[in-house]
């Protein structure tokens, strides 16, 4: 099977900072997600943001099926906007202030027309209340203005969005961050839901190790800008694991741990 998404020898240096990532390689594939764990700073966003083309790597090359990212021309970044979407950290960018949420929430299916109107079947009002609903929202939200909304209804709103134009490439950058427990439980439920889908890729960032464990197949671990430790979900637990990653679970959320007896 080929890759969804390769990401081969990548680098990339903030101009005048030692700051970055170096020599970053994965490949996803249809129906996987890959969860990216590690401290804050080591360089998870910064993997995002080269994944969407919003950063210029400085060396390697980063591909989707046939679309590489760094020498894409506007049709291939169509190409690639089209069947990719991300739940970003902090997003407020894609809230536009004056527009009620349902604005928002429509802004896939209405980029992509063709593709929407299969989605929607014409009903829009419908279909949006039936997103909201899935991320546990009132349908009455969508009358009101971004600010009306807390951060955590915002996120679901996001996530909601992201998900209606039903996308191959899936990217979250810490998707629960803002919510409650309740709610966090209730996102996590769905978006476990939904990164099952055969054909969609997902690559999921989290410092909370539980999200990853609910979420992901696969396991990168980054510390200072690279990938130290990486491994499948369902591989046995051994001491092989990177130093690292052990402190990353003595530090607390990988269930399952203990009921498998294993030790770190
Ligand atoms: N715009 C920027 N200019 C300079 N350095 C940056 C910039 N953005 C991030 N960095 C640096 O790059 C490194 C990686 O940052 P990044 O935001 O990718 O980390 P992270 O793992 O996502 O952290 P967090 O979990 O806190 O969001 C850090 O040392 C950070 O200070």
């Amino acid at each position: 099977m080929n890759p969804l998404f390769e990401m081969k020898d990548v680098s990339y240096h903030y101009p005048k900072t030692a700051s970055g990532v170096r020599g970053i390689s994965f490949r996803l594939f249809p129906g996987e997600t890959i969860g990216v764990a590690g401290e804050s700073g080591s360089g998870k966003s910064t993997l995002v943001k080269l994944a969407l083309g919003l950063l210029p790597a400085d060396e390697g090359s980063i591909t989707l099926k046939d679309i590489s990212i760094l020498a894409a021309g506007r049709k291939e970044k169509l190409r690639f906007r089209r069947q990719t979407q991300a739940v970003l950290q902090h997003d407020v960018r894609s809230f536009i202030p004056v527009k009620n949420i349902i604005h928002t929430l429509l802004e896939p299916v209405h980029n992509f027309p063709e593709r929407g109107r299969a989605l929607t079947n014409g009903n829009d009002r419908q279909f949006a209340e039936e997103w909201m609903t899935r991320v546990g929202l009132e349908p009455d939200m969508l009358d009101r203005r971004p600010e009306a909304l807390s951060g955590g209804q915002q996120q679901r709103v996001h996530i909601a969005r992201a998900l209606s134009i039903n996308p191959s490439f899936l990217l979250l950058d810490e998707p629960t961050s803002n919510l409650d427990t309740v709610s966090q439980a209730a996102v996590l439920h769905l978006l476990q839901h939904e990164t099952a889908h055969p054909e969609r890729g997902v690559l999921c960032i989290s410092h909370d190790l539980a999200v990853l464990h609910q979420l992901a197949d696969r396991i990168l671990v980054m510390k200072d800008g690279r990938i130290v430790d990486d491994f499948y979900k369902s591989e046995t637990w051994n001491q092989n694991r990177h130093p690292y990653t052990k402190l990353l679970v003595q530090a607390g959320g990988w269930n399952g741990l203990e009921d498998q007896g294993k030790t770190v």
